[in-house]
């Protein structure tokens, strides 16, 4: 079972704070690229407009969309559209996902998780598993989410634990409850499945 460390009522400055020290470790330990996935939806875009005011060698990250939506990158609902507007002007590279791609190892795999315990789009009905051979995958959720009723592309399970750190932001009474059941290996959800799988050190703000 993971090593997981809650930290309780973090505030969106606290949580930027720790990942400009994990970027400026991972940056310093190499001169080559750092690379990052990084969750959608609503959380995170105000963690990282407070992140982004951090001095760093901008140019040397990559951002990975740990998932997206399947609509265009100027669709209010795509993940990858916001994460470009806000990281590019910067100097990072934000990768569009698509499954093509190859997928690196992540010095940092930063998620989010829904009520209904998915992670990134790998949502309970798709039936994520840690022996998926497949790193990127299309899927569709059911039921589909109404705050955004699309189908997805996402990295599955094996490619998010290739990662050095995991990092989760879940924020309400009712993610933390499904998060807890989860981290106490009583639930079988796509994210109970990922810490099942995680031997990394695993953080969760809430
Ligand atoms: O649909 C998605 O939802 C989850 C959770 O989003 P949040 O706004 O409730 O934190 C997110 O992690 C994922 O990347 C996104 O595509």
């Amino acid at each position: 079972m993971a090593d997981i460390t809650i930290i309780e009522n973090a505030a969106d400055e606290r949580i930027a704070e720790w990942l400009e020290q994990e970027l400026a470790r991972a940056l310093a330990a190499t001169d080559g690229p750092v690379t990052i996935t990084v969750p959608g939806g609503s959380t995170p875009f105000p963690i990282i407009a407070k992140l982004l005011e951090a001095d760093l060698d901008w140019s040397r990250l990559v951002v990975w969309p740990g998932d997206d939506r399947i609509v265009p990158e100027d669709h209010e609902a795509s993940n990858t559209g916001k994460l470009r507007a806000m990281f590019e002007p910067a100097g990072a590279e934000v990768v569009t996902l698509t499954i093509m791609e190859q997928v690196p190892h992540f010095d940092l795999a930063w998620l989010g998780m829904g009520a209904d315990g998915h992670i990134a789009s790998l949502f309970p009905n798709t039936d994520p598993k840690l022996d998926e051979p497949r790193s990127i995958v299309r899927l569709t959720p059911d039921p589909l989410p109404p705050e955004a009723p699309f189908d997805r592309i996402s990295l599955t399970l094996p490619a998010i634990l290739d990662s050095d750190t995991i990092a989760f932001v879940i924020r309400g009474e009712d993610k933390r409850a499904v998060f807890d059941e989860a981290a106490g290996g009583k639930s079988d959800l796509p994210v109970a499945r990922l810490l099942a799988g995680a031997t990394q050190p695993v953080i969760c703000f809430t």
